[in-house]
């Protein structure tokens, strides 16, 4: 893997997933206002695409990433990860186990993984390729329906685990309720409508990175 990929892992604290925008606008254009805004990864998340149509929209956030030094994220697929030249493959619970796509990837690819439970955090945290884990949701959100919240508890036990690895807390967090996210230990978010659904998604990001790089 690269060292220039791990170390803006390291340094990243907020994480968007998105859609391809398809009905709103200018998909580059939402991109570079929200990476100029403070995004540090960007995943194509558009659970129903096929993957020669997920191809083409990478192309656009790849060279949005490139353009902002940012980090290009693929969810659940390791073809399309490998194919798109992504730095970043997302696996959840369901998806293709990490070792598998590891075996897949090699080590060129950083692995993320979704957690919803203090057994699974624990696990996640030393898990072999494993590159970062999320925790959540937070609260219940419409972006991921039928999945049950653990709630901030579960953002404080991964906080006591007190682990290098980076981990980020997802699922209902907005501007309103960030202060009791980093309350309860997270340093890294995150979130979906709270940038996709704001007025100005690149001020929304703007001030998230300013309220992450504050705590
Ligand atoms: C960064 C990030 N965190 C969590 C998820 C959720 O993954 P998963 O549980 O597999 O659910 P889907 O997003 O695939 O519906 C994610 N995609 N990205
Ligand atoms: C993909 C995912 N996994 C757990 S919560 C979630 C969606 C978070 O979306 P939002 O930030 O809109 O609540
Ligand atoms: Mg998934």
């Amino acid at each position: 893997m690269s060292d220039t990929a791990r170390a803006r892992l390291a340094d990243a604290r907020l994480y968007l997933c998105t859609d391809a925008r398809k009905r709103q606008g200018d998909l580059a254009e939402f991109l570079d206002a929200v990476l100029a805004g403070g995004v540090d990864i960007v995943q194509l998340r558009d659970k129903g695409m096929e993957a020669a149509e997920e191809l083409e929209h990478l192309k656009v956030f790849a060279d949005a990433c490139a353009r902002h030094g940012k980090l290009l994220a693929v969810n659940d697929r390791a073809d399309v990860a490998h194919a798109a030249g992504s730095d970043v493959l997302h696996l959840g619970q369901g998806d293709l186990p990490v070792s598998a796509a590891r075996a897949l990837l090699g080590d060129d690819v950083l692995i993320g993984r979704s957690t919803h439970a203090e057994a699974e955090a624990a696990a996640a945290a030393v898990q072999e390729g494993v590159d970062y884990f999320c925790t959540g949701p937070c609260w219940p959100t419409p972006t991921k329906p039928g999945r049950p919240a653990p709630g901030l508890g579960l953002v404080r036990h991964t906080a006591s685990l007190g682990t290098d690895r980076p981990w980020f807390a997802i699922g209902g967090i907005d501007l309103a309720n960030l202060d009791q996210v980093l309350e309860a230990g997270a340093r890294r978010v995150v979130v979906v409508r709270a940038i996709t659904e704001a007025d100005d998604p690149g001020a929304a990001a703007a001030e998230f990175t300013k309220r992450l790089s504050q705590a």
